[in-house]
């Protein structure tokens, strides 16, 4: 199997750029006239699977939704996520997990083929140290599976954390450098910290040398306030949409050249149930964001 960022890539030039998040909140469960139960969650997912896994470039199940039902929630998610792989649809599971690294190792197993939740990248969380994704690297790197690490997220207050200064750099700056550095060759935590030169010969938009190591970055931001350039790695991109952002903050905030993967949940899920109008409202954010 090729590496995730060579199979993102791929997967974004046969379909568009566009992730859909898989959030099967209570409400929106109610709103498809599902209960909410391992029964409705099935139902929702398999619908949202079949509407949309051959189309899209990149599923995006929220793990915290499947959790929330218990070992049947679970039961759903693996067997959805396998029909989507199945599909063509490149899986993200956002699972936004962290802790030391001998426990990030055990969280990593998501990567690993045989596993019965076995997905092409998941999210994960920095916070205690980037040192401890280590193991997670290790696997991804093993595997071919890809990380997109939480660096400058979303929700409104993120920045009250992820802007404070750690020696010269922002927080958010430290994690986005460190995922510059583990896309260069040679580079291990504990060395300085690649600056943007260090990064300039890294791919940047998307193509064979996407790198499968990546960040995620809102699409919320008044203005970038992170130094992306040779990162070397894709962008993941929430909050469109019932968020707030679009596509046109997309433009403004990451311009064209970069390896952004734009992901929306809500704003195309409550289109459901019928798969048309899921399919629809897929196709117009892709084709906002694309035109
Ligand atoms: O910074 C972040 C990181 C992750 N998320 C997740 O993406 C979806 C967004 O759902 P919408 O319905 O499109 O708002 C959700 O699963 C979040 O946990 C994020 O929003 N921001």
């Amino acid at each position: 199997m090729s590496p995730f960022g060579q199979r993102l890539a791929d997967a974004v030039a046969a379909r568009g750029p566009l992730c859909v998040g898989i959030d099967p909140h209570g409400p929106l469960l109610q709103a498809w006239g599902l209960p909410d139960s391992p029964e409705g969650l099935a139902r929702f997912t398999d619908a949202v699977v079949d509407a949309l896994a051959d189309t899209v470039a990149v599923l995006k199940p929220q793990l915290a939704f499947y959790e929330r039902h218990g070992s049947r929630g679970l039961a759903v998610l693996e067997d959805a996520v396998a029909r989507a792989r199945a599909a063509g649809a490149v899986v993200l599971l956002d699972a936004k997990r962290g802790d030391i690294g001998s426990t990030m190792d055990a969280y990593a197993d998501y990567l690993r083929p045989g596993h019965p939740l076995a997905v092409d990248a998941m999210t994960v969380s920095p916070f205690l140290g980037p040192g401890s994704l280590q193991p997670a690297v290790d696997t991804a790197r093993l595997h071919g599976g890809g990380l997109f690490v939480l660096a400058r997220t979303s929700n409104p207050d993120a920045g009250t954390l992820q802007h404070a200064v750690a020696g010269e750099r922002s927080v958010a700056q430290v994690v986005v450098d460190t995922v510059r550095g583990w896309n260069t060759p040679g580079w291990v935590v504990g060395d300085p910290l690649p600056d943007v030169a260090a990064g300039r010969d890294l791919a940047s938009r998307f193509g064979p040398a996407t790198g499968s190591l990546g960040v995620v970055v809102g699409a919320t931001l008044q203005e970038l306030d992170v130094d992306l350039d040779g990162l070397g790695g894709p962008i993941l991109a929430p909050g469109l949409g019932a968020q707030g952002g679009s596509a046109a903050d997309l433009r403004r905030l990451f311009g064209a050249d970069r390896a952004v993967v734009p992901t929306v949940s809500r704003d195309v899920l409550s289109a459901g149930p019928d798969p048309a109008r899921l399919r629809a409202a897929a196709d117009r954010w892709t084709a906002e964001l694309v035109g």
